[in-house]
């Protein structure tokens, strides 16, 4: 295998309907906060179903750091006994590009006594995490993030006192869900409330209080923007991860381009989690809606915009201004993927994106090099294009380990073959 062909990866437009079995893996969002609820709590719990990806091997090692004991007897379970306490780490954490790693354990270092220092690799570093250090710093925490981004340095003093914090989740839900997580172990309870009008997707809210719920923590909401958590700990559980609904967009939307039959051994219905709205609209291509806001399936958006370039009709998407500040300027990479398969196919307009949808695309032969930017989304998004068009070359189609380390073998599981050495 050359380095040079082991970097890039071309589609060859399978021709033929898609069909097959694929189930997607665990959810890397539940998976990570069932991880660190487990490890927060005292005995032994089993996560079955769970994903085995770089974001969930940083949030395990991490986790191990502090002293957790952590088996995984198989590819999908991890086996997690926790004493209650997490210790103060020897080196400071790396977590890659993980946001949900990074966010949570932010929060969750206030729980240690002594220092820990978070950090993440160059992407990581300018992805913001200044409005969940400030809540934290209201809170009593000693805590510092000299450039808004990581490293963030917490000097955890075994806990939080009681109180109410304040956080703005326009940028990230995930400090929401990382203060939320920490204060079911504070001292005493914790009132959350958000400032600002605007959080995207709200559904991860829901899944972070689900999981917590499942380890025994009480949680009420008095109003939209507020929530109380008692000072309960986590109780050890058994518990199953379901698959990752972001991973199922790829697989639906591969299914309605080809007009194949992909089993994914879970109905859309069955999901909890916020990219699962994706499937609706997906399902009614070639005629997407005009407008979609993208603001409650962000992680959805890379691949309705893909799919959205073959839609009868054009397609604005709107409410995804925080797709910039994920692995990659997403509103960015997504435009300029798409303007490489044909200039104007993806316009940004604000933070708006437009998609100049041509239904006369498939079956075109397009020679198109698609930066992936580092982000898997990207990367996974844009390997549907090159179901339908001759040309598409994925480059960096490595990142897809983020969270779907097995993208491509399903894939060719379902008959799409490739130029180039699939990672
Ligand atoms: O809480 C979570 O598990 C996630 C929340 C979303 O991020 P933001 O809250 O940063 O928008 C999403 O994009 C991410 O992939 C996972
Ligand atoms: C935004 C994402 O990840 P995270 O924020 O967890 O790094 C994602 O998986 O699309």
């Amino acid at each position: 295998m050359s380095e040079a062909t082991s970097q890039q990866l071309t589609i060859i437009p399978p021709g033929a309907p898609l069909r097959g079995k694929v189930v997607p893996p665990g959810s890397k969002s539940i998976t990570n906060r069932a991880l660190l609820v487990a490890a927060l709590a005292e005995g032994t719990s089993t996560l079955t179903g769970a994903l085995k990806s770089d974001d969930t091997r940083y949030m395990a090692e991490a986790l191990r750091a502090m002293g957790v004991a952590l088996e995984e007897p198989d590819a999908t379970t991890f086996v997690v006994t926790g004493d209650g306490r997490l210790r103060p780490p020897a080196a400071p954490l790396f977590l890659g590009n993980a946001g949900t790693a990074t966010r949570f354990l932010t929060a969750a270092a206030a729980l240690v006594d002594g220092r820990v220092v978070v950090d993440g690799d160059e992407h990581m570093r300018k992805r913001p995490i200044a409005p969940l250090v400030t809540a934290l710093r209201s809170l009593g925490v000693t805590a510092s993030a000299e450039t808004g981004c990581p490293p963030v340095t917490i000097e955890g003093q075994g806990g939080f006192a009681a109180g109410r914090v304040e956080v703005d989740g326009g940028l990230s839900s995930q400090y929401v869900s990382a203060l939320l997580m920490a204060a079911a172990c504070g001292r005493g309870p914790i009132e959350i409330a958000l400032t600002g009008k605007e959080i995207g997707a709200r559904g991860y809210i829901d899944l972070t209080l689900a999981v917590m719920a499942a380890f025994g923590a009480r949680i009420s909401q008095p109003d939209a923007s507020l929530w109380r958590v008692e000072p309960t700990g986590y109780r050890a559980a058994d518990f199953l991860v379901e698959p990752d609904a972001s991973a199922a967009t790829y697989l639906w939307a591969a299914e309605v381009l080809t007009g194949g039959a992909i089993d994914l051994g879970v109905q859309a219905s069955a999901f909890t989690q916020p990219d699962a709205r994706a499937h609706a609209l997906i399902a009614s291509f070639p005629h997407l809606p005009a407008v979609i806001n993208g603001s409650q399936m962000q992680d959805a958006v890379p691949t309705l915009a893909v799919l959205a370039a073959f839609n009868e009709t054009p397609v604005r998407f709107t409410g995804i201004a925080n797709l910039r500040v994920k692995e990659c300027d997403r509103v960015a990479a997504l435009a300029q993927g798409l303007s490489r398969i044909l200039p104007g196919l993806g316009i940004e307009e604000g933070d708006d994106l437009l998609i100049a949808s041509d239904p006369g695309l498939a079956g075109r032969t397009l020679p198109a090099q698609i930066d992936s930017f580092a982000d898997h989304r990207i990367a996974m998004s844009f390997a549907l294009a090159g179901l339908k068009l001759h040309g598409v070359t994925i480059l960096d189609p490595t990142c897809v380990a983020k969270t779907y380390p097995g993208y491509w073998r399903a894939l060719a599981s379902l008959g799409v073959k490739f130029e180039g050495d699939m990672p």
